[in-house]
């Protein structure tokens, strides 16, 4: 009995296929994980010391805890890096960062009316929420997680953000350059996951805009004629529910949608650094091209000393001679 079911979905027009699912203790989780291939893991007790945390418990322990909230007038949170907007451009966002203590977003979203703007919650997990949470995240099953990292040599933990999303919030299509680990505390997300060689189907906006490793394809209302290759991607969907942890591969795109109708989700991230590669294995994988695709737009704009001319002079490089 699953505690979801399928009209609580977003409908795409998206070919899916589906994500394994694996036990935390099963022989073959490792190999998906050091091949940087996305699964579904259960059982893995990760948060289970935490599953208390819903909004009266964190309501009780972190009230008066300055958070990270973002608003958005729609159901969409796409993030934008604020240090990438320059004066000369006109930038509208229709999410927007805004910070408030815990206890005032808990009473908005308890009190949420349709038409009202929508919050999401993201707060990256540090002493500064309070001794009481603190206390509950050393709980986590850090042996495990911390083996995993080990055998698949990710980098450090970077960061834990909690995450507390009203039903029906969408985290819009993107990249990160990060291992994520994602653990569901409460409420379903369903995931879209795409591999990093639908690079092309996808079109992330360039790496210099504030929407840089989103893409900009708008899933509600695709336009083919801007971006004729989205027709042929073909996502991998995965629902992740309380308990479950689903590995995310650094560049692998992905959709995620708290499910309609399903109360407010509860999730904490777990992104790693990503390892060093020792030596460079040809032909390359395919996360790597977009490594140096990242690199080629950094080193022209720095050169040019302009991100807005990068596209003209890769036209410049590409038109009659590579095409
Ligand atoms: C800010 C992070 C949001 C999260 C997606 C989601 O749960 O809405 C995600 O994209 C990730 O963990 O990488
Ligand atoms: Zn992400």
């Amino acid at each position: 009995m699953a505690g979801w079911n399928e009209n609580q979905l977003r409908k795409y027009n998206i070919k899916l296929e589906k994500i394994p699912t694996l036990q935390y203790d099963d022989p073959k989780l490792d190999s998906h994980l050091t091949n940087n291939y996305p699964v579904l893991i259960k059982g893995s007790k990760l948060v289970s010391r935490v599953l208390k945390w819903d909004l009266d418990y964190l309501k009780q322990h972190m009230s008066s805890v300055c958070c990270n909230v973002i608003v958005s007038k729609n159901h969409k949170f796409k993030y934008y890096d604020p240090k990438k907007i320059t004066p000369n451009m006109t930038f509208k966002p229709i999410s927007r960062p805004s910070p408030m203590i815990f206890s005032e977003f808990a009473d908005k979203i308890t009190n949420w009316k349709k038409g009202d703007s929508r919050l999401y919650l993201q707060q990256v997990l540090n002493n500064t929420i309070g001794q009481h949470v603190v206390r509950d995240f050393v709980m986590f099953n850090w042996d495990w997680i911390m083996s995993k990292q080990k055998i698949c040599k990710w980098g450090p933990l970077s960061s834990n953000l909690i995450l507390i999303a009203q039903e029906g919030n969408v985290t819009p299509c993107h990249y990160d350059e990060q291992q994520n680990m994602f653990a569901s505390i409460r409420g379903y997300k369903r995931f879209i996951l795409f591999p990093p060689s639908q690079f092309e189907c996808l079109y992330p906006h360039p790496v210099h805009h504030p929407y840089d490793r989103q893409s900009q394809v708008d899933f509600d209302n695709p336009d083919f004629t801007k971006f004729p290759k989205f027709k042929e991607a073909c996502g991998y969907e995965v629902i992740v529910g309380p308990e479950d942890v689903l590995y995310i591969p650094m560049y692998w795109f992905h959709h995620v949608e708290s499910l309609k109708h399903g109360g407010y989700t509860v999730s904490i991230n777990f992104w790693f650094k990503a390892g060093s590669v020792e030596k460079i294995e040809y032909p390359l994988l395919d996360y790597q091209r977009m490594v140096i695709m990242r690199n080629v737009e950094k080193m022209l704009a720095e050169a040019l000393h302009d991100p807005s001319e990068v596209g003209n002079m890769l036209k410049t490089i590409f038109l009659g001679r590579y095409s």
